[in-house]
């Protein structure tokens, strides 16, 4: 029960006009002044939540209790890579103290033998920082690590467990943002907008588009390889393109499910690859799923088809696509995500001109940062009070790793 009610926390609710809450301090004065964007109702962790039940627009939210912590009092989050010189991160930060004693880690080096004993979590931003033994065995009372964000390839899990401290990640607050970006690579990719960009702006206004003749979306094959909440986003969007919708998953969707999106199952991945004109890989990377598309499988797509990548890079063998972009092998790709990234500015796909490259920016919106945000405090602060964590354990679940 305190589960779902948690969980509810989780899912958007209206911003009311005049609301004043952390939510609204998130958002882009622009998108505030209109009122009507959808988010998270923000709510202070210090009161730790024994909840009572209330509505509002029909869905049941947990009001916190009472009793506010004073500072010294809440637990020490030790903050990795919140740079940047935007107003969204140092927000970022305002948000994590309302709910934990914020230690950057200037402050961990500075005065490591106070600050070690105080650090109970990590939030970790953004997918660069690894964490690595030397900083674990510097922290006796670390107990979670939050990761802001979906993917956790670039944390060594195991390591991380054998200290007895959990991991958890954010799949509801990057699912929407994700899949868009997932629909902007094919549309941009189909219709070769990019190029249409360079040839409006360039000296040459003798151009015909003719030269550069894209193809249509809708009602093209989509083929999903990795149904989770992202991918059945995906495919919730590709529906109202009219898109017949392949996919391939480890476990098979529920029939409601699949129906809801008229999506049809492939158990092989080669046939789904055979039959797409838009492949799609939306995979965690595992070591299962590193370079799961080689030269055996672009070898397998149409040479019409599109190859578009929202999940990690390592789950493509870039040698091989380059080779089969260069070769024509497939019409085209379109990668959210590479290894390394950025890519050396002189790697081959930076030569094609069958490619668009965009710079790992899937959840860079300024509701997904608010929200990974608030997400990853729920996790933290759950594992902290020896609450589970909301949602864990569902089909769409948090991750939990870690004894
Ligand atoms: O790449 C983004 C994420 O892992 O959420």
């Amino acid at each position: 029960m305190l589960r779902s009610k948690a969980f509810s926390l989780l899912k958007p609710i209206p911003l009311m006009s005049g609301q004043s809450n952390l939510a609204y301090e998130f958002i882009h004065p622009a998108i505030a002044s209109h009122g009507h964007c959808c988010h998270r109702r923000s709510v202070d962790y210090r009161q730790r939540y024994k909840t009572h039940p209330s509505s509002a627009g029909g869905r049941t939210i947990s009001a916190p209790q009472t009793k506010v912590m004073a500072e010294e009092e809440l637990p020490g989050v030790l903050i990795l890579d919140i740079g940047g010189t935007h107003g969204v991160l140092e927000n970022l930060a305002a948000l994590l103290k309302k709910h934990f004693r914020l230690i950057t880690m200037k402050e961990f080096l500075q005065n490591k033998k106070e600050m070690s004993k105080k650090i109970q979590s990590i939030f970790v931003f953004e997918c660069r920082p690894t964490i690595d033994r030397e900083l674990l065995e510097s922290l006796p009372n670390l107990k979670v690590i939050g990761n802001s964000g979906v993917g956790v390839n670039h944390l060594d899990l195991k390591m991380i467990s054998s200290f007895g401290v959990k991991v958890t990640n954010t799949p509801h607050a990057v699912a929407d943002p994700t899949a868009d970006i997932g629909m902007a690579l094919m549309l941009a990719s189909a219709r070769r907008l990019v190029e249409g960009c360079q040839i409006a702006v360039s000296p040459d206004t003798k151009y015909f588009a003719v030269d550069w003749l894209g193809v249509e979306v809708t009602r093209a094959t989509l083929g999903i390889i990795g149904m989770g909440s992202i991918g059945y986003r995906v495919a919730q969007r590709a529906r109202a393109f009219d898109m017949r919708i392949l996919y391939h998953n480890r476990n098979r969707r529920r029939k409601e499910e699949e129906e809801a999106v008229g999506a049809h199952y492939c158990e092989k991945m080669e046939d789904l690859l055979q039959q797409s004109d838009f492949v799609m890989l939306v995979v965690n990377l595992t070591p299962e799923t590193h370079k799961l598309i080689g030269k055996k499988e672009l070898g397998l797509m149409k040479p019409t088809a599109t190859l578009i990548n929202i999940s990690r890079g390592a789950v493509i063998d870039q040698d091989a696509l380059v080779e089969a972009l260069q070769n024509k092998v497939i019409r085209a790709a379109a990668l959210d995500v590479t290894y390394p990234e950025p890519l050396p500015r002189d790697h081959p796909l930076l030569k094609l001109n069958n490619i668009i490259i965009t710079p790992h920016i899937g959840t860079a919106t300024v509701q997904a940062i608010r929200m990974m945000a608030e997400e990853a405090i729920t996790n933290m602060l759950a594992v902290l009070n020896g609450q589970p964590i909301p949602n864990h354990g569902r089909r769409r679940a948090t991750w939990a790793f870690g004894k």
